[in-house]
């Protein structure tokens, strides 16, 4: 096995147990449909002898002493709690020293007292799809928004953690503030937004129905957000976040915007200006470069034929990485926003830009008005920290100079 450590930074690897298995088929998901990457398999399980196998691999592959084991899907709580608790007995005998931390992201209707029990106890960190009121939920999430509820009441109930995962769509996106205030008054203090972003690959193309980024041709999906919408969707949310809730709520994107006016690591891929750090593994130990490149032109091997370090750091992911700041259009490279904005996610890459250049981010317009529009505020804020204060100052500030 490979002892070489050329990396400062930690990696993660995202997990599938139970595949691309659902219980839902949510309207805009990416991932449902991998399974036809497997389409040979009927059960989609990972077993206890793969689960040790990454178990040993991942943790010896951390140059950290902590290490984050995210359990993802497909619908993670589809394989029982007998599962789990086998993962923690594997993480303890090979955890070596180092802290362990697990965190799982869920659809939510699957929750009851016993995995609220298991999760608290165990430290879990919960994310919990929501789309928002119902009315937005129940289109997009196969009326699943009761249950989902129900799931987040009883999380509350135990004291678990949990946080907001909202994807904006082509309907909610054009409702900023009810859609923001919705998660206010359900108390949830951390929030992440993700822009639904999919193509549809013309006849024949590929293997899968929709497409990896940094490719030409498909068309939208009817779910998709346009550039413009997310434009104003981040602004309408900023404007009320900002005159609010700075320090009581966290949204994810305004804190990375934040970080990168300060000149410190975001803290999201997107906004960061290498990928590379974040695989996924499916079920039978596949592993890919990124969760959002799950298809077979990304596939670095499987970890029964060669370990997780050799793959990670592998010319190949290397490559993957490096290609989102070395692939940025002429555009990206001469905008004032490159430093906040690193071309986002090479997913979303499919436009030409102003100069006929392939690989524009096709949500830039939206990433241009939303940084213009938060731009006094973020040199407000980096101020403030720069001398040591409180971010949150800037509520009052805003409400000065803009009331
Ligand atoms: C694929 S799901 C897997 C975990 C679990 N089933 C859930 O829904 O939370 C992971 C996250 O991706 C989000 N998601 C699904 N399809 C998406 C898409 N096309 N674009 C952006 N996010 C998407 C889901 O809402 C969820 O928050
Ligand atoms: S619950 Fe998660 S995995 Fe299942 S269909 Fe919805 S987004 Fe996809
Ligand atoms: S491709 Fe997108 S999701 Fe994947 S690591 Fe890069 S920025 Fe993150
Ligand atoms: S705002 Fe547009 S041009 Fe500027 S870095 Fe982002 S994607 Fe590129």
């Amino acid at each position: 096995m490979s002892t070489c450590r050329p990396f400062a930074r930690p990696f993660y690897v995202m997990l599938k147990p139970a595949g691309s298995d659902c219980n839902l088929s949510c309207r805009y998901c990416y991932y449902l449909e991998k399974r036809r990457l497997y389409d040979e398999t009927a059960v989609f399980c990972m077993s206890d002898e793969l689960l040790e196998l990454f178990t040993r691999q991942y943790i010896e592959a951390q140059t950290a002493g902590e290490v984050l084991f995210t359990w993802h899907g497909g619908e993670p709580l589809l394989r029982p709690l007998s599962f789990y608790r086998r993962a923690l007995a594997l993480q303890q005998r090979y955890a070596a020293g180092r802290h362990i931390d697990n965190c799982l992201q869920t659809n939510g209707t699957l929750i009851t007292d016993e995995w609220c029990r298991f999760f608290r106890d165990n430290g879990f960190l919960i994310g919990v799809s929501i789309d928002g009121p119902q009315r937005f939920h129940d289109a997009m999430r196969c009326g699943s928004f009761h249950d989902v509820m129900r799931g987040i009441e009883l999380l509350d109930r135990y004291g678990v953690e949990w946080n907001a995962m909202a994807v904006v769509n082509s309907i909610n996106a054009d409702y900023p503030i009810e859609f923001y205030r919705f998660f206010r008054d359900i108390g949830c203090r951390y929030i992440q937004f993700t822009p639904v972003v999919e193509r549809i690959a013309d006849a024949g193309s590929y293997a899968l129905r929709l497409m990896p980024g940094m490719t030409e041709g498909g068309r939208l999906t009817k779910t998709s957000v346009s550039s413009e919408q997310w434009g104003l969707f981040l602004c309408g949310i900023f404007d009320e976040w900002v005159r609010n809730d700075v320090g009581e709520t966290f949204v994810q994107i305004f804190d990375a915007t934040l970080a990168n006016w300060a000149g410190v690591p975001p803290g999201i891929c997107s906004l960061a200006p290498v990928c590379g750090h974040s695989a996924a593994m499916e079920f039978n130990g596949d592993l890919y470069s990124c969760d959002h490149f799950v298809f077979p032109g990304y596939r670095l091997g499987n970890i029964r034929t060669s370990t997780i370090t050799e793959m990670m750091y592998s010319e190949r992911q290397t490559a993957f990485g490096n290609a989102k700041r070395s692939m940025l259009p002429q555009q990206c490279r001469e905008c004032r926003w490159l430093f906040a904005c690193h071309g986002e996610c090479p997913k979303n890459r499919f436009i030409h830009d102003r100069y006929g250049n392939p690989g524009l981010n096709c949500l830039c317009a939206g990433y241009r008005r939303y940084f213009a529009h938060v731009a006094p505020a973020m040199d407000y804020m980096k101020t403030l920290l720069d001398a040591g204060m409180a971010p949150s100052n800037v509520m009052e500030w805003i409400r000065t100079v803009r009331d």
